[in-house]
């Protein structure tokens, strides 16, 4: 599988943020996005997960399943959380895999693979800003896709907690899976380095 964009251009606010902006990702591997605050990252991503229009350039996925639009295919981790706070642990899960329609199984295994078993009847609202970054992790496990977009994914962890997400995109990637990531702070992991914005 190859996810590509190719002379991407994005405007925000009427002000172009890049422009011919090229990134691929192949099944196995990595990319962490970096670059200065406002050189575009999480503007890249959200392009990737089809949550902003492109001013120019296109995006493409091979050997994806061709019924599935890309966004189909991919999860988006974002910089907010996206839990619902009167909900439980366990409930916010759930209400993820019906959205996204995963399948019936997997939920207690993915918060067990980010340490939140035992919190699991707690609401979202009692969540440390760790945990609740945690809690969006399990969402990647919950519910099988094989494009992760990742805004800052390890912000909020602990080294135990970033060491676990560093295994569980790993685990990822053996699988096939590929993995976007905007990052300021290394993953853990082997990554291609797709820096935008200035240099200096
Ligand atoms: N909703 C918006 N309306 C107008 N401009 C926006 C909007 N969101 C972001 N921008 C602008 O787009 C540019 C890129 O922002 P973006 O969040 O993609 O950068 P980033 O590289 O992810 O930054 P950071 O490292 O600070 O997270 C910035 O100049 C920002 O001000």
């Amino acid at each position: 599988m190859r996810l590509s964009g190719s002379g991407l251009r994005c405007v925000r606010g009427g002000r172009e943020v890049f422009v011919g902006l090229d990134v691929m990702a192949e099944s196995g591997r990595a990319v962490a996005i970096t670059g200065p605050n406002g050189a575009g990252k999480t503007s890249l991503l959200r392009l990737l997960a089809g949550l902003l229009a492109m001013a120019g350039g296109s995006i493409g996925l091979e050997g994806g399943d061709p019924e599935l639009t890309l966004p189909e295919q991919a999860h988006y981790l974002g910089h907010r959380d996206a839990l619902k706070p009167a909900l439980t642990v366990n409930e916010n899960l759930s209400f993820w895999r019906d959205f996204l329609g995963g399948g019936k199984s997997g939920e207690s295994d993915a918060l067990a693979a980010v340490g939140l078993d035992h919190v699991a009847h707690l609401p979202a609202a009692y969540l440390s800003a760790g945990q609740r970054r945690r809690l969006s992790i399990a969402r990647l496990l919950a519910v099988k896709r094989p494009v992760w977009l990742l805004d800052e994914p390890t912000s909020a962890l602990d080294v135990t907690g970033q060491a676990a997400f560093a295994a569980i995109m790993t685990g990822h990637l053996a699988g096939g899976g590929i993995v976007l990531a905007a990052t300021h702070t290394p993953l853990g992991i082997a990554v291609q380095e797709l820096r935008i914005g200035r240099t200096a």
